[in-house]
């Protein structure tokens, strides 16, 4: 039986054990010729605890660097990959990339070769990009696929130099019409989803990928440690609003080792920097980078390393920031970050929240409070900011978005005296009139995203002052009856008008730098024109 084994020659024979252990790493290290021979060899496993080894004598290989378990005594042989986290002068430690179950001291450490000679120590996703969008992958990009002229990309990698970059101008359409007008995400930018649990994180990151149908943008989702019942209904939830032919599924479940959920968001940024770098915009969700801390913390602290705040080893802001700023806007594409952070008690002052807030470009932070009381997407208009994304918004709506915030953040001021209605002033009340109108307004169901169109004309509406004509509790009626009349009444009458803003969006991409293109070319009075015809329809 052993004999059959193709890797008989690796075993370690009882002489040639005692001769790797006494090996000297220095000139192992030092010496390329004697790594190859010391590749060819197997080291045994001295200690196994937790989906960890430590081997016999030192491994050379780098720390991060991958290795692989074999089972001599296996025909045929089968191996599985680990990951270098700490090395002596006469152990390595090793994380396994599989089930701890899988993990024994039988079994031996070797690095594996590559054809022309060089060891295979580098994590490297296998992909055929023309099969990677609707599927569902693991850390290692295999899916349910066979793989042919297979693509190989580093995952952990060094992110672009600035010189390949340039600043964020074009807008992410997300189609939640409180993130597009008051906190716009441009192209390239990282906008970090934070809240308490069960606050409608996954929903907004859901409804942006939703709303890319009609883009040629690629979207990547990075489930870390979620339950497969919540994957296999973020799948079918992409199938059934047919967006999962755009659309590659990145998991590590919360039933897999920690080091699968530590790498998972590597492949992530590998797979969307793919598509970035062949002239294209992606856009990768990072769902969540909470549970990604908590992996590398329960990593950090099985190796001893010294826990600093919270427990949490002291470069885990390294290990985000790295991750973070491979996206951006480049020459080539866009890459464009949505990390999702979980809060614990509305404390966004917590160890990683800040550090996730100081490296992102702004925050959508979501309110229980709100999500109790019904307001759905909960944003909280305070707490929330996107840095760069103005810069890309169009200007008719940057112009409307200040005005609108303004009222919405006096309306939140003032939301505890709506309970006194009747014993406040009339100015007071009027502004609570209003605001519970552009509040109701605000809200959105999930997978009811909202055209980049409908929006620009839906919130000219509101700035003109339509509100006013409706109750409260019917402007989920008059948004859907004025949408539906003014795409009917375009098609009806102005169906060139209608041309005209599909050639204008189509070309404002080439006039970013002229900001009254918009106002010149009388978009706004086109606005107006139809306004005017609405509302002169509507009961005074
Ligand atoms: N805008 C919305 N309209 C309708 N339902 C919503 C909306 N936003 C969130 N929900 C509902 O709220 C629930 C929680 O949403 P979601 O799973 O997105 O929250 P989460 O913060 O990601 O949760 P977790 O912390 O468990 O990951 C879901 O049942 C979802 O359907």
């Amino acid at each position: 039986m052993i004999l059959l084994s193709p890797f008989f020659h690796l075993m370690p024979q009882k002489d040639k054990k005692k001769k790797t252990v006494q090996q000297s790493p220095k000139k192992l290290v030092k010496k390329k010729s004697s790594l190859k021979k010391m590749s060819g060899l197997a080291f045994s496993i001295k200690k196994v605890e937790d989906g960890i080894a430590v081997t016999r004598g030192s491994v050379p290989a780098g720390l991060g660097k991958l290795v692989y378990f074999l089972d001599p005594y296996q025909v045929p042989t089968r191996t599985f990959p680990g990951i270098v986290m700490a090395s002596d002068k006469k152990s390595t430690i090793i994380f396994a990339l599989a089930q701890n179950y899988l993990l024994t001291t039988d079994l031996l450490v070797t690095i594996l070769r590559s054809f022309n000679g060089s060891l295979k120590t580098d994590f490297v996703i296998d992909v055929q990009i023309s099969r990677l969008l609707g599927q569902s992958l693991d850390i290692f990009g295999n899916g349910n696929f066979i793989k042919k002229n297979s693509l190989k990309k580093l995952l952990p990698k060094p992110q672009n130099g600035i010189a390949k970059r340039v600043s964020v101008w074009r807008p992410l359409i997300t189609g939640i019409k409180v993130i597009d007008c008051l906190f716009p995400i441009g192209l390239g930018q990282r906008q970090l989803i934070i809240g308490d649990r069960y606050t409608g994180k996954t929903t907004i990151a859901v409804d942006t990928i939703l709303s890319q149908r009609k883009t040629k943008m690629k979207c990547i989702f990075v489930s870390i440690a979620q339950k497969q019942s919540a994957v296999n209904k973020l799948i079918s939830t992409f199938k059934k609003e047919q967006a999962f032919h755009y659309t590659t599924l990145i998991s590590a479940n919360a039933s897999d080792p920690v080091a699968l959920q530590f790498l998972a968001p590597y492949t992530g940024c590998s797979l969307a920097e793919i598509f970035s770098t062949l002239g294209g915009d992606s856009l990768i969700v990072y769902d969540d980078l909470s549970k990604h801390s908590v992996a590398y913390r329960q990593m950090a602290l099985l190796l001893r390393k010294s826990p600093g705040r919270d427990a949490f080893p002291s470069d885990i802001f390294y290990l985000h920031s790295t991750l973070l700023e491979r996206a951006g806007q480049y020459f080539s594409g866009s890459l464009t970050a949505l990390p999702v952070i979980e809060t614990l008690g509305r404390d966004v002052s917590a160890f990683i929240p800040t550090n996730i807030i100081s490296i992102t470009d702004g925050q959508i932070f979501l309110d229980s409070g709100y999500f109790n009381r019904g307001i759905l997407p909960a944003v909280n208009v305070s707490l929330s900011v996107s840095r760069v994304g103005s810069k890309s918004q169009y200007p008719c709506l940057g112009y409307m978005s200040k005005w609108i915030k303004m009222k919405i953040t006096e309306f939140r001021g003032l939301e505890s005296l709506l309970s006194f209605a009747d014993d406040v002033d009339n100015l007071t009340a009027l502004k609570l009139k209003f605001g519970l109108r552009l509040s109701e307004f605000l809200c959105q169901m999930k997978s009811e995203v909202c055209s980049c169109y409908d929006q620009l004309l839906l919130f000219a509406l509101v700035f003109k002052g339509a509100l006013k004509f409706v109750a409260a509790n019917k402007v989920s009626m008059f948004i859907d009856f004025f949408v539906s009349w003014s795409n009917e009444f375009l098609l009806r009458h102005e169906i060139s008008l209608k041309q005209y803003y599909v050639s204008f969006s189509n070309t404002w991409y080439f006039n970013f730098g002229d900001k009254k293109f918009m106002e010149r070319k009388g978009f706004v009075n086109f606005y107006c024109y139809i306004l005017n015809l609405f509302i002169k329809g509507l009961p005074k």
